[in-house]
């Protein structure tokens, strides 16, 4: 235990040597009073510079978290009297990182809130810094998604995550896995959408000699690869009616029989299921069984598209260009950042990854800029749209993206776009060279 404040109780301060994690000892003012030794080496000593109101030391803040827009621990603590929690995103010595942080109330003698520990532990299923490993982001949005998936990493709840395409579903049940304690086991992905009720059944449960034509060996489905593991359902939406009522039995008995065998086996893994669908709209259909529906959404969590994060398009994409090209070293500059940002990303994750891709073909050196990425856009990307405020373009880059919504509105049909435009096709053709060639 190191004091901060000398005047602290050394009795309540040694208190903080018991906590498994990085504790320190706040008092109602805010005043970071004694840290732990594991806070010393997971997080570096209290650097002096700062002051030691734990604002200014986690975040740099001038006030309170909640005087800085964000949720302040320590104020729902002292109204609510009892252990509140946040994830919360901490300036430390290795640069800005996910800490889910505990705050417990401690009474003084009289009965009254006295102190406050604060327990911090490092949450390393997200970064909101570079990185090439984790999902990224630091978006209110976000922080939210990394607080569920961080709730319910460590739990063997089975987990339907639900978003637009592209907007990180496999990359979350990932992240759950690798938090999970079957994290030493294998994650098994299964791919549902285009499988029918036959291939479906003996992938999953594997089939035996003579099953079927073709089925010249007995062949292990993937639940036994998963054994121990995650199970991760893709697109469970579109697996068939047939299947479905097979998956039901195997969730609510954790047994199954490979095609073809009498033999029951058990299975032993976690459920995460994934769809862009809207599965309460197919139950209405009759296309997904209810209570296969209530049996996988035991823990919902929405993954948000990539248009409500804003915020996050600068560092996911400084992330995918250190994936794409580890050695280029690509620089997006922050023009660049600001145009990716007001684009619209209809695929989402997956589709500013396409433009990124497409930037670093177009670019004649290692800077990708507005003009780079204007062209990206405008050949393959027509449903962006492009903030009008982001910054003031020249007359081609105008042409060009008006051209390009063209194009768009009239669904690729050039002579129809010409007409709208009032100049010939031939007139129109010449603009599109124009613009395109650089
Ligand atoms: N927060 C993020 N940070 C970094 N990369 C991300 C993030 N979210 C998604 N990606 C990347 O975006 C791409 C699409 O992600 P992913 O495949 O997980 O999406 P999905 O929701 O499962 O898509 P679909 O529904 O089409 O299967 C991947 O290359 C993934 O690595």
């Amino acid at each position: 235990m190191q004091l901060i404040a000398k005047d602290t109780d050394k009795n309540v301060a040694h208190m903080l040597d018991g906590f498994a994690y990085p504790a320190i000892l706040v008092s109602a003012e805010y005043e970071i009073l004694a840290t732990n030794e594991l806070y010393a080496t997971t997080f570096g000593e209290i650097p002096r510079d700062r002051g030691s109101r734990c604002y200014e030391v986690s975040h740099g803040y001038r006030v309170p978290c909640d005087q800085a827009g964000e949720s302040c621990p320590l104020a729902a603590c002292k109204s609510s009297g009892v252990k509140e929690r946040v994830m919360h995103i901490h300036t430390t010595s290795r640069g800005k990182e996910y800490v889910d942080v505990e705050m417990l109330p401690i009474n003084g003698e009289d009965g009254a809130l006295q102190y406050f520990v604060e327990i911090l532990k490092p949450v390393n299923i997200a970064s909101a810094e570079f990185s090439t490993e984790n999902m990224v982001g630091r978006s209110p949005a976000f922080n939210k998604l990394v607080e569920m998936i961080n709730l319910v990493a460590s739990r063997d709840t089975s987990v339907l995550l639900l978003g637009e395409s592209g907007t990180g579903k496999e990359l979350a049940a990932k992240a759950i896995h690798d938090a999970s304690p079957r994290r030493s086991r294998p994650l098994v992905t299964v791919e549902c959408a285009g499988l029918t009720d036959t291939l479906f059944e003996s992938e999953l449960f594997g089939h035996v000699k003579g099953a079927f034509t073709g089925a010249v060996t007995n062949k292990p489905g993937l639940l036994e690869n998963a054994e121990g593991g995650t199970l991760f359902l893709d697109e469970i939406g579109d697996v068939p009616l047939g299947m479905q009522v097979k998956l039901l039995r195997l969730i609510e008995t954790g047994s199954y029989r490979a095609v073809g065998s009498t033999q029951l086996k058990r299975a032993h893994f976690r459920l995460i299921c994934a769809t862009h669908k809207n599965l309460m709209e197919q139950v209405a259909q009759g296309s997904f069984r209810e209570d296969l529906y209530y049996r996988i959404n035991a823990f919902p969590i929405v993954l948000p598209p990539l248009r409500e994060r804003s915020e996050d398009v600068g560092i996911i994409a400084k992330s995918i260009l250190g994936k794409l090209s580890p050695d280029e070293k690509y620089r997006l500059t922050d023009s660049g950042i600001k145009m990716l940002s007001a684009c619209h990303f209809a695929g989402n994750v997956r589709e500013l990854r396409n433009v990124l891709e497409r930037a670093t073909i177009f670019a004649n050196s290692n800077i990708i800029d507005l003009k780079v990425l204007e062209r990206c856009l405008l050949d393959t990307a027509p449903r962006n749209k492009i903030a009008e405020s982001v910054v003031w373009q020249d007359l081609k880059t105008q042409e060009a993206r008006y051209l390009n919504d063209l194009l768009s509105h009239c669904q690729g049909n050039k002579a129809q776009a010409a007409k709208i435009a009032g100049i010939s096709l031939r007139s129109f053709y010449r603009k599109l060279d124009l613009v395109r060639g650089d």
